[in-house]
């Protein structure tokens, strides 16, 4: 049946519980068979030749790059951590901002894109700062709505290191509301989660929200 073609989680990865992944599928890669056949057939859908010259590899070129854009599903926070995380006597706002993202919305399959701020306050634990970044590609790298993501990336440190509180600010482009749709060029989506301190404590919201807006 079409739904056992849904993506492989990693083996060990217990952050996949939400994803409800079976894991006696075949790998993603194995799919691409599949995934060629249902572009040529929406080439053809579309009236156009798919044994035409410069069509001949698309179904496969096109396969290949959704499996890109949706490698995150391959993908668990245990790997990228990679034991990145260090005891630290730091109880200071470690904020990275302006991570570029790259994602697929889910109701339309096209992009939407923008940048993603998180901070954490740390509770004796840091993180490898490349490792925020991992993070994001992980959750971006999926079929998404944006509020999903956002929330997904501050759960996603919070397992990580602990901390006394994380805030993760999103803002993005959605190719569905520029492209079709509305065709509203110019509008950008933010969308925010806060836990723990940033969540409770004013200052410490209002301090994070300052260095994300400044240049
Ligand atoms: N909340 C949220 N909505 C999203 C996101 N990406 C796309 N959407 C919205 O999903 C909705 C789908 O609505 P539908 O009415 O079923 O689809 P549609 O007829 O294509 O909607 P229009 O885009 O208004 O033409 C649209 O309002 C999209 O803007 C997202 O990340 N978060
Ligand atoms: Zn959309």
């Amino acid at each position: 049946m079409l739904w056992t073609a849904r993506p492989l989680g990693h083996e060990k990865c217990v952050f996949h519980h939400d994803l409800e992944l079976d894991h006696k599928l075949p790998t993603r890669e194995a799919l691409l068979p599949d995934m060629s056949r249902s572009y040529r057939l929406l080439l053809s859908s579309l009236g156009e030749n798919p044994d035409r010259q410069g069509l001949l590899k698309t179904p496969e070129r096109a396969a290949k790059a959704m499996l890109f854009f949706t490698k995150g599903y391959d993908q668990c926070i245990e790997d990228v951590l990679n034991d990145a995380v260090f005891d630290e006597d730091h109880d200071e706002m470690v904020l990275v901002k302006d991570i570029e993202m790259f994602s697929m919305c889910e109701h339309h399959l096209v992009p939407f894109y923008g940048k993603v701020s998180i901070a954490y306050l740390p509770n004796n634990k840091i993180l490898g700062l490349s490792k925020l970044a991992r993070i994001v590609e992980i959750y971006s790298r999926r079929l998404q709505v944006q509020e999903r993501l956002t929330k997904q990336i501050a759960v996603a440190v919070t397992k990580a290191v602990q901390p006394a509180g994380v805030a993760v600010v999103v803002e993005a482009v959605h190719m569905c509301m520029v492209m079709r749709g509305v065709q509203k060029i110019n509008s950008k989506t933010m969308t925010s989660t806060m836990l723990g301190v940033f969540r409770d404590d004013p200052k410490t919201r209002e301090e994070f929200l300052n260095l994300v807006q400044s240049r």
